[in-house]
């Protein structure tokens, strides 16, 4: 497995190593081992989730305000720009984003410590996303942030409007949003 920073350094790319043949292909899609070693960073995920949406859906900006989810992001299914948004006040990066390619094709993994926001939007007819979450699902906690906030600005690979739950096209705008220490 590849280890990657990205510009936001805790948010790391992971790319496993794929087994290839005749029959197919064969890859380990998490081994805690290996991720503690290459990474620095021990996880316990005790989520996993699966959701399938079609060409121009875009789920996000969401993160939940305590209790907060690290998640490692992967696409089993056709492709997405997956996003995360930096919203620890104390962080040189606070208010930055960072967006990248997440397809069956490349096999990357993202993965995304506490105290960011995370959405994707699919780039093919249709993708499924799957991830691993460090803390369990509380909608009592969640947040959710505008997709096109002007101040953080992510240049999403539209076609055409996105369609969005009618909760992620109420997001807040980042300046009115609880954010992290
Ligand atoms: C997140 C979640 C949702 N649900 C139920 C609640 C709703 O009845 C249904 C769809 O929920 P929602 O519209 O919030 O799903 P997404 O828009 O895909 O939410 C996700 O979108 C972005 C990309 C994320 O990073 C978050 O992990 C997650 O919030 O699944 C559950 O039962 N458990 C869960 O953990």
């Amino acid at each position: 497995m590849k280890v990657t920073p990205t510009a936001i350094p805790e948010v790391l790319i992971l790319e496993p190593r794929v087994f290839g043949d005749d029959r197919g292909f064969f890859f380990e899609s998490f081994n805690e081992r290996k991720f503690e070693q290459l990474t620095g960073v021990s996880v316990h995920f005790v989520q996993d989730n699966h959701s399938k949406s079609a060409r121009n859906v875009l789920r996000g900006l969401h993160y939940q305000i305590s209790q907060p989810q690290g998640k490692l992001v992967r696409v089993s299914a056709g492709s997405v720009y997956d996003v995360v948004v930096d919203l620890r006040k104390s962080s040189a990066f606070f208010g930055r984003w960072i967006g990248l390619d997440l397809s069956a094709e490349n096999q990357r993994q993202l993965w995304v410590p506490p105290g960011f926001a995370h959405g994707f939007m699919v780039t093919s007819d249709s993708a499924e996303v799957q991830y691993k979450t460090t803390d369990y699902w509380a909608p009592e906690l969640e947040r959710v942030i505008l997709w096109n906030d002007p101040d953080i600005g992510i240049e999403w690979p539209l076609s055409g409007v996105p369609m969005l739950s009618g909760k992620d096209s109420k997001g807040a705008l980042l300046a009115q949003s609880d954010v992290f220490p």
